[in-house]
């Protein structure tokens, strides 16, 4: 295990990413296969440079360089390549902004996520969760990506927009969430940025799906305000009502806008990729989905679960944490420097990219032990207090950490507990997967079946 030293006093290792090539550098491998190829990097340094084309990156390896950009928001800022093509999609919300308007942003967003409102959120996910694991019949595989999607996007949509016009969007964004998070991703991995341009019938898609869900926010904010109604208790109500303590400001109906979408593309996809995934490993883990539905059975005696049982489902969340921990949807994010500044003593010129990987950090055995192995049990409280502080990173950290992490967690919990409850979800053999390192680490198609309990 590694060791925890003062910073300042520390000989940190840099090192150059082998395999380089004189042209691209290590954009081939990153391009190919970047799961294998960033997890191996910790071997070579704690700070590792790597060439993408002319221009280095760098990938810190060590949780407390993680957490010198993690925490240092203003020199690490939000930017780079990805950021630049996402805000033609999400505007000018909490993940594109920069570093001094994110905090007046994060004030006046964060309310919507107190945990008085999650109780209120967790009405839509008791029911849209009991609702999934009634739907199935016996035997009957199902796509489980497919169904985790469609349940995420029903509970984000119905917890942003209460309304009589919640089914209406559920269906809309169900239909274009899909296609725009694909679309976003095969834009922000194109390094001509000519792909988007071109009249391929992808990028028809792709556009009539944005339009579509950008008219659906507008409809949505019209039908707010028309309404007049005050606190429905959703995350619309609480974004028209945030007022900045600091400066008495509101927010205008674009940055609303913006907002709601950035919520829609960070809060879906990501949610269901770890719920899939959760499925899989207990699959292949008789042990864990065991004990998972003795914890279910014992606390919910076969009801389905409310938000009141969320903190006895304690090793219903270790299992989805240790999902997390493997699969984390957010298995790659990107910093860009403000100023020159210094990195575990490697001098950084202003304008750098860095790439902070949960991915990397979750798979690097100095911080977990048997890394690649399921174990829900590593975060029992008598053996999560030895993980190395700030190597777990599913929801990132500093002032950008994920602000629906309690709302996901919420989910997650209830969304698992409501179907162990009826199902034991059957692998079928032979089913191969394969991690798909996109905008989410998604699982692609799974087929499983439902066996009644
Ligand atoms: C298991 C589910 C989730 C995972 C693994 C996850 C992961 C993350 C991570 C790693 C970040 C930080 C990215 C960075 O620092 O650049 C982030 C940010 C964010 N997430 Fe999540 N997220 C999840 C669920 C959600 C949900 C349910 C919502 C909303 C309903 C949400 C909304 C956001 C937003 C708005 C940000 C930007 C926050 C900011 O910059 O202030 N996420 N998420």
């Amino acid at each position: 295990m590694r060791t925890a030293q003062h910073p300042a006093t520390r000989h940190w290792r840099h090192a150059l990413a082998p395999g380089g090539l004189p042209l691209a550098g290590h954009a081939l491998l990153m391009g190919r296969k970047p799961l294998q190829f960033l997890a191996s990097l910790p071997a070579h340094g704690d700070l590792v440079e790597l060439r993408l084309g002319p221009r280095p990156v760098f990938l810190p390896c060590h949780p407390e360089l993680v957490q010198q950009v993690l925490v240092n928001a203003r020199i690490y800022d939000t930017g780079g390549p990805v950021k630049e093509k996402a805000k033609p999609i999400l505007g000018n919300g909490l993940i594109t902004s920069d570093w001094a308007d994110h905090r007046r942003q994060r004030r006046l967003v964060q309310p919507a996520f107190q945990a008085a409102r999650i109780a209120k959120y967790a009405e839509v996910m008791e029911e849209a969760c009991a609702a999934e694991s009634t739907a199935w019949s016996a035997r009957r595989p199902i796509d489980v990506s497919h169904e985790m999607l469609a349940l995420t996007a029903r509970v984000t949509a119905r917890a942003l927009f209460s309304t009589d016009m919640a089914p209406h969007a559920v269906a809309e964004i169900q239909h274009c969430l899909p296609i725009v998070v694909e679309g976003a991703y095969r834009q922000a991995i194109d390094p001509t940025g000519l792909l988007a341009r071109l009249p391929l019938a992808a990028n028809r898609r792709f556009d009539d799906a944005l339009r579509r869900l950008n008219q659906l926010i507008d409809r949505m904010i019209d039908d707010y305000k028309a309404a007049d109604d005050g606190d429905r208790g959703d995350v619309l109500s609480a974004l028209f009502a945030a007022q900045d303590d600091e400066t008495g400001g509101t927010m205008s109906d674009q940055e609303i806008h913006d907002q709601v979408m950035t919520l829609l593309l960070a809060g879906i996809e990501t949610t269901a990729s770890a719920l899939t995934w959760t499925w899989f490993l207990l699959g292949r883990n008789p042990r864990a989905e065991a004990a998972l539905h003795a914890e279910v059975d014992e606390v919910l005696g076969g009801r389905a679960p409310v938000y009141a049982d969320v903190p006895r489902l304690a090793h219903t969340q270790r299992v989805f944490s240790e999902a997390l921990r493997l699969f984390p949807p957010a298995w790659l994010f990107t910093r860009t420097t403000t100023e020159a500044t210094e990195l575990g003593g490697r001098r950084l010129p202003p304008a750098s990219d860095v790439l902070i990987s949960p991915y990397v950090m979750h798979r690097d055995p100095a911080l977990f032990p048997d890394p690649e192995s399921f174990d829900p049990d590593r975060w029992l409280p008598e053996r999560a207090k030895d993980v190395a502080r700030n190597s777990y990173l599913p929801f990132g950290g500093g002032s950008r950490k994920c602000i629906g992490d309690v709302f996901g967690m919420t989910e997650a919990t209830l969304a698992l507990a409501a179907i162990a409850g009826r199902w034991r979800m059957r692998p079928i053999p032979g089913t191969k997967i394969r991690p798909r390192p996109q905008m989410s680490l998604t699982a692609g198609p799974l087929r499983m079946i439902p066996e009644p309990r």
